[in-house]
């Protein structure tokens, strides 16, 4: 597994207040992690960071095999380089059916080069197919979108996504509001796009946590408080006091 994303040492602050304070993480390819903390850790600044919603104070953040910068870029730089955020709230679009909601992605192609190498044929249709079963809904590819369940909603746009073949997939509390068997089809969706790519999810729900069953990250007052195994972390000191103990 070699390093695809490095944070290094980045602070930033919203009217003098600290919400990243000297933060540190390595994401390697391809890799599955758990980004976990109370509110107000960072989770969601992290992310802002990465994909270029926020700029930090100081620090480093490099990507992929030349270690580039990704701090002189715009968000759809980042987006191109093949980035991809999955928002808390799903965004498909509601009248169109399953199949146009991932034609449409795949129209979208985040590279410069792809629009000239995707023919809307056969192997267009093929990859619908493809992504449809990753995500289970082969059986609802005719239906409108608005008709799916919540939790088919939120698979959808995670296909959407890999539509676009991210090397890295930043996911938002994935868990909130899927009934416990869409919990289960999450991990397991996540868990395989994770094997040929960088998915990092940040997810408050423990069980969900513990059935990814990958390295977790402990945010707390912008930093890395602990990190490793789920059992490595949770049956850390700190961890306990500032998190877990709360709840
Ligand atoms: N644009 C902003 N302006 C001012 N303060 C901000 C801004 N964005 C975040 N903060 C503050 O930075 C801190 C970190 O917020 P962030 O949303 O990253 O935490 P989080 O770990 O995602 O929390 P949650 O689990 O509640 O989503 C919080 O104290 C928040 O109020």
């Amino acid at each position: 597994m070699s390093t695809l994303l490095e944070v290094d040492g980045v602070s930033v602050s919203f009217d003098g207040f600290r919400a990243i304070n000297n933060l540190s993480i390595q994401i390697g390819e391809p890799e599955l992690r758990a980004v976990i903390g109370p509110n107000g850790a960072g989770k969601t600044t992290f992310m802002d960071i990465i994909t270029g919603k926020t700029k930090p104070d100081s620090g480093r953040v490099t990507w992929g095999d030349r270690n580039i910068s990704l701090l002189g870029m715009s968000e759809s730089e980042i987006a191109m380089e093949g980035i991809g955020r999955k928002f808390q709230k799903p965004t498909v679009f509601e009248d169109q059916t399953v199949r146009e909601n991932l034609a449409m992605a795949l129209r979208n192609p985040r590279g410069p080069f792809a629009v000239l190498f995707y023919k809307k044929t056969l192997e267009g249709a093929a990859r619908i197919e493809e992504i449809a079963e990753e995500i289970g809904l082969s059986d609802s590819l005719t239906r409108k979108s608005g008709e799916l369940s919540h939790g088919q909603k939120q698979w959808l746009e995670i296909g959407m996504l890999l539509a676009q073949d991210p090397r890295l997939l930043l996911v938002d509390e994935p868990a909130a509001g899927m009934t416990t068997a869409e919990r289960e089809l999450t991990t397991d969706l996540l868990k395989r796009a994770a094997k040929t790519r960088a998915v990092v999810v940040v997810e408050h729900d423990m069980e969900f946590v513990r059935r990814l069953d990958c390295k977790v990250t402990v945010l707390h007052e912008g930093s890395v408080l602990a990190e490793g195994s789920l059992d490595h972390v949770t049956a850390d000191k700190t961890v306990i006091d500032v998190y877990l103990g709360r709840a």
